[in-house]
């Protein structure tokens, strides 16, 4: 657009070639970078006191220091990640991972700050191809802020105050999306696919309700529309993860292949240990947990959720 954009990175190296080539070759190739677009690096802290918006494009495991180091600034915030914290090691006994904006409350509670999700392959989105995306804040400047700053030609951009909603379903999508991986990688066919993502949906949704959430959210372009897109899509990461399980790869060597974050792998255990904490069931969650942990085959995981107890569809009691 006709933002001036200034895009941080934390190798100067890195920043310096990519300012250079006007391109960053290893993470988007083939992408030109508009005229608007400067990268550069140092100290970020201090050129971002300037702007008018910070968003943070980090994994999930970065955030907490990031919005640490901000957070004193007085420019909105805003992040891009899907996932909940791992369980960090070292934590004390009992302790759970975090939504990014449950993290924010704890080291940068005066921030203005909020959220942009939604069903967006980052590789579609920097070529223009439609894409509608939700932004989620407790403060109503900063959805507005966010409206203002993306929505244009290729991106709709839709406010939702429900940011539990929107941060639960962007988690809890790429934990489903593993396990559609794995759904696919074994041929189990399109109905197992469907009902896969259906039942993904269920659980989703019982733990946003537990933890908060409108239903309604759900139902949206940060719960099924990413829900659909992440499973479906094979530019997805977490998708691919449970693709290479099926062929027969250790999660080591799944993880080392993409050379991007899955998050996925990291918020699996952390969805399933607060789902256990609010009394949700989460079958689809857990396989993919016992999966990734090792103390489930993946030629067992089918025989796992086949044979649970039949139940109501609309049961919402574990
Ligand atoms: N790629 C997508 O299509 C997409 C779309 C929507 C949301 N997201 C979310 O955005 C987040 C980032 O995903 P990604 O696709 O960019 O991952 P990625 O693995 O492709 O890239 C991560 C980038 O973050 C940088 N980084 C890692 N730790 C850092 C730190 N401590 N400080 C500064 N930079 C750091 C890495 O150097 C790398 O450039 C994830 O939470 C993901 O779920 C990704
Ligand atoms: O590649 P994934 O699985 O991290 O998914 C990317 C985005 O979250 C899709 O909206």
């Amino acid at each position: 657009g006709s933002h001036s954009v200034t895009l941080w990175a934390r190798d100067a190296e890195q920043a310096r070639q990519m300012q250079q080539e006007r391109a960053n070759t290893r993470y988007l190739r083939g992408v030109q970078f508009p005229a608007s677009l400067q990268v550069v690096s140092g100290d970020a802290v201090a050129q971002a006191a300037d702007a008018d918006l910070i968003v943070l494009g980090t994994p999930m495991a970065a955030l907490r220091e990031w919005l640490t180091q901000l957070a004193q600034v007085r420019v909105p915030v805003v992040w891009l990640c899907k996932g909940f914290e791992a369980v960090r090691a070292g934590a004390p006994e009992g302790s759970v991972g975090l939504l990014a904006h449950e993290v924010c409350q704890q080291v940068a509670p005066d921030l203005q700050c909020g959220v942009l999700s939604g069903p967006s392959f980052a590789d579609e989105v920097a070529r223009h191809q439609p894409t509608a995306l939700v932004a989620a804040s407790a403060f109503p400047g900063v959805s507005q802020l966010l409206v203002d700053a993306f929505h244009g030609e290729a991106l709709r951009v839709y406010a939702n105050s429900d940011i539990i909603g929107v941060e639960v379903g962007g988690a809890v999508k790429n934990v489903l999306a593993i396990a559609t991986g794995l759904c696919d990688g074994l041929a189990l066919g399109l109905n197992a696919r469907a009902a896969l993502i259906t039942r993904g949906l269920a659980e989703m949704s019982r733990l946003g309700l537990a933890l908060g959430a409108r239903a309604e959210t759900f139902m949206g372009l940060s719960g099924l529309g990413d829900l659909v897109l992440t499973a479906t899509g094979d530019l997805s990461r977490n998708r691919k993860v449970g693709l290479a399980l099926a062929k027969g790869m250790t999660l080591a060597q799944a993880v080392e292949s993409l050379g991007h974050v899955a998050e996925g792998v990291y918020s699996a255990r952390t969805v399933h240990a607060r789902a256990r904490l609010l009394g949700v069931e989460m079958p689809i969650t857990e396989t993919v947990v016992d999966l990734l942990d090792g103390r489930l085959a993946v030629a067992d995981a089918v025989h796992s959720l086949m044979t649970r107890e039949p139940r109501g569809e609309l049961d919402t009691s574990p």
